[in-house]
């Protein structure tokens, strides 16, 4: 019988605690604009100030590379966006955001990779990839399990956060982000967590994005 599927019965553990519309904090409040339950993916409002997100901007500008990813830090094709990291809690402003960003993603910054930014000109994408490491890697033993992209800019056109497998993608709207989590039992609905920074068709693109881990990273 369908109900005697205890795959089907036990409601997956979820990271993000927060339920209704708003997230209430001590110095925001932000909006939960739309929610997909599985798994869950989640596209908040009022993450951060325009002043916010133009300072984030400000600081990294002269800073940001040609991205490299996986373990080898290589430049490949699969990102051709331009990016930095902050160190942990860098100045005041970082420090205020990973506090925010630790309420937001129900866990505390001692999980919380350093804050990326990241630069797309015109033509500029991130193929469509998962956020956590393959089983094989070395990096997956204390793996990334969640994810919050902070738009920072308008997209004139272009853009989007996509999850092929969902059929879902997320236009870049300054203030807003987009968040999900990867650390189910059913390793399926991972999978469906694939996601892209479609190619920027006119103007910028700037994003901040924070990665969890598993473990303590600091
Ligand atoms: O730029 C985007 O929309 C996606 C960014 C992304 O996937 C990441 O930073 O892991
Ligand atoms: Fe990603």
């Amino acid at each position: 019988m369908l109900l005697d599927n205890p795959s089907l019965m036990t409601k997956e553990q979820t990271i993000f605690n927060h339920s209704g519309s708003e997230i209430k904090l001590k110095d925001r409040e932000i909006d939960i604009v739309t929610r997909l339950e599985k798994p869950l993916v989640l596209v908040l409002g009022n993450v951060l100030s325009n002043q916010e997100c133009d300072e984030l901007i400000q600081l990294s500008k002269d800073k940001v590379q040609r991205s490299k990813i996986g373990a080898a830090r290589e430049v490949n094709n699969i990102r051709t966006s331009s990016s930095m990291f902050f160190e942990e809690s860098e100045n005041e402003l970082v420090h205020q955001i990973e506090m925010r960003i630790s309420d937001i993603m129900g866990l505390s910054i001692e999980y919380a990779e350093g804050l990326q930014i990241l630069k797309y000109l015109p033509g500029q994408e991130y193929k469509a990839h998962h956020d956590y490491f393959a089983s094989t890697s070395r990096a997956s033993k204390n793996n990334r399990i969640s994810t919050l992209i902070m738009y920072l800019n308008d997209v004139e056109e272009g853009g989007e956060t996509y999850f092929p497998k969902l059929g879902f993608s997320v236009s870049p709207k300054k203030g807003m982000a987009v968040y999900f989590e990867y650390f189910y039992k059913n390793t399926e609905l991972n999978d469906l967590t694939l996601h892209g920074g479609a190619p920027v068709v006119k103007g910028e693109k700037w994003v901040a994005t924070q990665w969890m881990r598993k473990q303590k990273v600091r």
